[in-house]
């Protein structure tokens, strides 16, 4: 059976937008730590955030060319279960944040033409556990991310990584689908497309994003994910009645 299809909603904030997202089906929750966000929380609201998911969705700790001792002290005190390097880190930097910190690495790359998706195979040697493919950002962008941008998903078109790909960027409850279904990616990831105004989450658009997700993920599955997965959903209701 293939790895189940992960779906992070990022740049929670609240406890509520955290339960929320973990009551939608989300596996990860991201918490943002870069001051020009407006999805940024400090190292203490980031604990108690990580506190009230932990053992319901894996937690995910995003940062942008953070140093040693910014991240071994967030490590520290978060505790989080992956970290996302979202800024320029080389393929040498994600080797030793994995070494060091000894968890999960998620490195964002991000996509603007076919020479982007060539570089990104750098990464593709067993130094991050996922490939988080996101929107190249603008020059003048005040952050990396988050920025509610999608790619030409026609430049993943043929390509095959081993390291399991996260797709991003732009996505939101209505192009979703579309997006699963043309690029086949491990898991995807959201932020702007599922809130009312910058940082402010939407219960609803979440609970969409990942209803629209995991349907269409389940078209994608090979065969025999699909037949269990149509079996576990009739176990589940046979439960219920
Ligand atoms: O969310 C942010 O503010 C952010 C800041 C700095 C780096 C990354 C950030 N977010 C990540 O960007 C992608 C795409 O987000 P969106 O859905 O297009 O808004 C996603 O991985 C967020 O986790």
């Amino acid at each position: 059976m293939s790895a189940p299809f992960l779906v992070k909603i990022c740049g929670l904030s609240t406890p509520a937008s955290i339960d929320a997202a973990v009551d939608a089906g989300a596996d990860m929750i991201g918490l943002v730590h870069f001051a020009r966000s407006p999805r940024h929380v400090d190292a203490d609201a980031a604990a108690r955030l990580a506190d009230h998911a932990r053992g319901r969705a894996a937690v995910v700790l995003l940062t942008v060319d953070a140093d040693d001792a910014l991240l071994d002290a967030l490590v520290a005190r978060i505790r989080p279960d992956v970290v996302q390097l979202h800024g320029r880190e080389d393929v040498a930097r994600v080797a030793a944040v994995r070494a060091r910190t000894r968890l999960k690495v998620a490195k964002a790359l991000g996509i603007a033409s076919a020479d982007d998706v060539d570089r990104a195979r750098d990464h593709d040697r067993g130094s991050a556990d996922y490939l988080l493919f996101d929107a190249k950002p603008p020059k003048d962008a005040t952050r990396p991310g988050g920025l509610g941008a999608p790619f030409d998903w026609d430049l993943l078109a043929g390509a095959a990584f081993a390291t399991p790909v996260l797709l991003s960027g732009g996505l939101g409850p209505t192009n979703v689908g579309e997006a699963v279904r043309r690029t086949r990616p491990a898991g995807v990831d959201v932020s702007s497309g599922v809130e009312s105004a910058p940082g402010v989450k939407d219960d609803a658009k979440i609970r969409a994003f990942v209803a629209a997700a995991r349907a269409a993920a389940a078209e994608i599955a090979p065969p025999e994910d699909a037949a269990r997965g149509a079996a576990d959903a009739s176990t589940r209701q046979t439960r219920q009645r």
